[in-house]
Parts: C-alpha cells; sequence; structure tokens
C-alpha cells in the first residue's frame, strides 16, 4: 500500500482528480474503452466536479459505474446514482456511457442476473476509486453483513448485501472485482478513518474489509 498524505482535502481532491483524468487517457490511448468505478457515499463529490469538465478526456468512451449501491430509487437522497449524475455525469462528462447498478425491482436479488450481466463486459476495471467508512467496510461489503463470506471470497462479480452500518440493502462489487482493477485507490478524509486505516492492517478482511484491498492501492488521505 502506498500512502499520499495533503495538506487539506481541496488540494487532494483536485489532486486525485488529475490523477484519474491521466489514467483514463492513458488507458484510452490503447484500449477502445475504459472502465471507471466510483464510490457513493459524501467524500467524492469533489473529486467529480474535478473530473466532470476535463474536456481532454474522450468520455463517449469511458464507462463509468458505481462501486456499490444503496436500493432506494434515485429521487432518494440516499441514492449513489443520483450523486453521479448531479456531480460526475455531467458537462464534458456527461458523454460517459453509465453502467447501472440498480434496478429498480423491490430487492437487490430481483435485479442481480441482470446487473451482473451489464458489469461482466467492464471488467477488468480500469481504474477503480474506493472510499472507506470508519467501521472499515469499503464499497458495500461491511463487518457483520449477511453476505460478508460471499463478497470477500466468493466468484460473484455483483453482491446483495444487508448489514447492521448500512440502513437500506444495498448491492457490491465484490472483493474479486474489486481487487482485479488495473489502478486503485482509496480516498479518506480524517483522523478518524486515518486511525481506523492503521488498525485495518493487522485485523482479517472479515473484523476490517478494506484490509482486503490495501496491497497494491493508493490511499490519499487529508486531516480535513
Ligand atoms: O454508498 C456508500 O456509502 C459508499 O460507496 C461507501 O462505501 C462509502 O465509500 C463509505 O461508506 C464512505 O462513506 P463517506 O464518504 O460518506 O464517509
Amino acid at each position: 500500500m502506498k500512502l499520499n498524505e495533503y495538506p487539506d482535502a481541496e488540494m487532494m481532491m483536485m489532486d486525485l482528480g488529475n490523477t484519474i483524468a491521466g489514467e483514463l487517457e492513458s488507458h484510452l490511448l490503447t484500449n477502445d474503452s475504459v472502465s471507471f468505478a466510483v464510490p457513493g457515499g459524501t467524500t467524492p463529490g469533489p473529486i467529480f466536479d474535478a473530473l466532470c469538465g476535463a474536456k481532454h478526456i474522450d468520455w463517449a468512451r469511458v464507462h463509468v459505474m458505481l462501486t456499490d449501491e444503496r436500493w432506494v430509487p434515485e429521487t432518494s437522497e440516499r441514492s449513489n446514482t443520483r450523486l453521479l449524475r448531479e456531480r460526475l455525469l455531467i458537462d464534458a462528462a456527461a458523454a460517459a456511457i453509465y453502467v447501472p447498478l440498480y434496478g429498480g425491482t423491490a430487492t437487490p436479488e430481483d435485479s442481480l442476473a441482470i446487473l451482473e450481466a451489464g458489469l461482466a463486459h467492464e471488467l477488468p476495471l480500469s481504474v477503480l476509486l474506493l472510499g472507506m467508512g470508519a467501521d472499515m467496510h469499503t464499497a458495500s461489503i461491511f463487518p457483520g453483513a449477511d453476505k460478508l463470506d460471499e463478497a470477500l471470497h466468493g466468484d460473484a462479480l455483483l453482491v446483495p448485501m444487508r448489514a447492521p452500518g448500512a440502513p437500506e440493502p444495498r448491492i457490491t462489487l465484490s472483493a474479486k472485482v474489486l481487487k482485479g482493477a488495473m489502478s486503485r485507490h482509496i480516498v479518506i478524509i480524517g483522523t478518524e478513518k486515518r486511525e481506523a486505516l492503521e488498525r485495518a492492517k493487522s485485523l482479517s478482511p472479515k473484523e476490517a474489509p478494506i484490509a482486503a484491498l490495501l496491497a497494491g492501492s493508493t490511499v490519499h488521505w487529508a486531516e480535513s
């Protein structure tokens, strides 16, 4: 794991936005399309703001998807798809192809086969950005979740997930898909998450799911 520390979150977001833009461009030099997976939640908005106006990227060849989704309609404030539509898939990036992780059915299980089929075309992920919670979950792979073992060790690409720390059902890319990414970044802000990250290094992925993804990742951190 490589750790990049920044003087503040604003600089981190600009810098990380540039790094990711460079990686997308360089993949596009040698590939017809690039797959780019991003987290939802409260952290990544400013990175999306930094990226969406990047006119030098041929966005029509960028396939954007979430690392995980809360099973709520796009009208919900908690929808990660909504966040993407509002903050990333606008401006120059409006030309990107969006690969959905929400199927509009009553449960994630009802949409699993169709969502997994769509995702299968996008693998391996070219560029992956992950967030992390203070409980050391990443994507929607939560400690104590009902399908934790399957998400960490199984062959499925996508796993429906219910967890004590998550107010609604989720769907998440599996650790297998996340580990397969050609480039992997983890972005965290604040002392609590930094301490959690340090703790995760000596814990098992079952206790600290982020531990499964640390090798080969670059962690980007700013205190505030
Ligand atoms: O839907 C989600 O909640 C995310 O994809 C999730 O994995 C997120 O990255 C972490 O929970 C951190 O969330 P914050 O950035 O809001 O702290």
